[in-house]
């Protein structure tokens, strides 16, 4: 027998909304929402969160009153939790919503999980598009006049920031903390710069913001239906928006609040005055070894990161890849070794069913920020980085279907495509030939 899981019979009461976020996904979820859950100030602080565009979400969790099942899956079993810290839910369409949240004089933090797209100029997931750290210059900002702010929110994510911004000004509001938790290296900076391009652009006069660098960490696959059932079964209770994560956590941000912030910090938050070693080490080991394992492990016939790490080739490979990147990170080696060794038990974890489909999505986005680092600093001194090498030509294949004849001798089209690929990740990388000969060497090994 199961019944529909309440707020008012299985959660707490709804806490005053005092934090916004974009992007009410999975990850938001099983990470900021859980921070604020397990602060001691918990009942100060609700989240009224907004997705991107859908409402599907919306709609389930709402007639939850926002609360929901947070499954955390260890590699012996789940503990369940339900989490109430998200007051109100919204579809990305609510402009009118959005804009009345900011200005509201106890509005302090606005978070952001929007995925590495949502940084881009235009917003649009593009399989071609530029590093989200270097948008190109040659790209117009997306225009907007204070007539017309309304488009300018449903068209980009600093669009809806600017808008916010310039409403709560207007309204005569105080300071926010704008903070960003996407996978991107000094990610407050880069939302910063994108807002006041908007602003700019736009003619907007905006309220103050401080903007705050974060380094992000928790596994956290797209939901399936069948953890709605698993969660019914165990539970008792009919939860139609139940979210699975591991047990590792792991925040530590770098900025400052100017109205308040839950005390994150009494539920295993770390502030720091400079995030970018952390920031550095979860992109190039975590993000950068599942980019390796999404293009590499798939052409070995894996799906889920559980059963590319089971592979030992898979693990030579990131083997490989870890010490590449460590050595150019600025921590202890015990203390890294430590970290890679938590990192496989992590990536082995046989009950989280996290898809290589779903890592490699968008990979022009995220390669320049979990590999190309570690290239160049390889370049720099006169190496072939293997690792990174393999990184490239696993994705280069994903690029062709059929993959390209690579074994003819002269590899002409290879090296073509190889080249062409690379100029996408970075002009000044095109012209590197060793780089081009290794990378369609490469190929020759990884295909079956
Ligand atoms: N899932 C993880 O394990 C994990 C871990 C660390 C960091 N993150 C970060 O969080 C992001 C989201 O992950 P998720 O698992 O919640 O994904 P998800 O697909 O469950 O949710 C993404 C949310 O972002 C919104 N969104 C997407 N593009 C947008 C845009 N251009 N403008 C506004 N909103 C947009 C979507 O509508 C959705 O609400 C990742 O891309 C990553 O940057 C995820
Ligand atoms: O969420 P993405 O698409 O940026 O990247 C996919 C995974 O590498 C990522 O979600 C990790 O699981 C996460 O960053 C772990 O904290």
């Amino acid at each position: 027998m199961t019944r529909p899981l309440t707020r008012a019979a299985d959660g707490r009461p709804a806490a005053p909304v005092r934090m916004l976020h974009l992007g009410l996904g999975g990850f938001f979820r099983a990470h900021q929402a859980w921070y604020t859950e397990h602060a001691p100030d918990a009942s100060r602080w609700g989240i009224a969160a907004f997705t991107g565009r859908s409402t599907d979400l919306v709609a389930r969790l709402a007639a939850q009153d926002g609360a929901y099942t947070l499954v955390t899956r260890g590699a012996d079993g789940d503990a369940f939790e339900v989490v109430g810290s998200v007051t109100a839910v919204h579809g990305g369409g609510e402009d009118a919503e959005w804009l009345a949240y900011w200005r509201r004089p106890e509005l302090a933090v606005v978070t952001l999980t929007v995925t590495e797209a949502g940084y881009a100029r235009d917003s649009a997931p593009a399989a071609t598009a530029p590093p989200a750290t270097a948008p190109p210059a040659t790209a117009p900002p997306a225009t907007a006049t204070p007539a017309t702010v309304t488009a300018a929110t449903a068209a980009t994510v600093a669009g809806r920031l600017a808008a916010g911004l310039a409403a709560r000004r207007r309204a005569g509001g105080g300071p926010v903390a704008i903070v960003s938790c996407d996978n991107l290296p000094g990610n407050g900076e880069l939302t910063r710069r994108l807002v006041e391009e908007q602003a700019q652009a736009a003619g907007l006069r905006l309220a103050d913001a401080r903007y705050v660098t974060t380094m992000v960490d928790r596994i956290t696959p797209y939901p399936s239906q069948e953890d709605t059932g698993l969660v019914a079964a165990a539970t008792g209770r009919a939860d139609a928006a139940p979210v699975v994560t591991e047990p590792y956590s792991e925040w530590v941000l770098c900025g400052d609040f100017p109205a308040g912030r839950p005390r994150w910090e009494d539920a295993g938050a770390r502030f720091v005055t400079d995030a970018a070693p952390y920031e550095e080490r979860k992109l190039w080991l975590l993000n950068g070894g599942h980019s390796l394992l999404a293009y590499a492990g798939s052409l070995r016939g894996h799906t889920t990161v559980a059963e590319a790490v089971a592979d030992p080739a898979c693990r030579g490979w990131l083997a490989q890849w870890w010490a590449e990147a460590s050595r150019h990170l600025s921590f202890p080696e015990a203390e890294l070794a430590a970290y890679r060794q938590a990192l496989l038990d992590r990536f082995a974890n046989p009950r989280i069913r996290h898809t290589l489909a779903k890592i490699a999505e968008d990979g022009p986005r995220k390669l320049p920020v979990r590999i190309l680092p570690v290239l160049r600093a390889e370049r720099a001194r006169g190496a072939l980085p293997a690792g990174a090498v393999r990184v490239l030509a696993a994705w280069l294949l994903h690029q062709h279907e059929p993959v390209p004849p690579v074994r003819e001798p002269a590899a002409g089209p290879l090296r073509e495509a190889a080249r062409t690929a690379l100029a996408g990740l970075d002009p000044a990388l095109a012209d590197d030939t060793g780089l081009i000969d290794a990378i369609v060497a490469e190929t020759r090994s990884l295909l079956p």
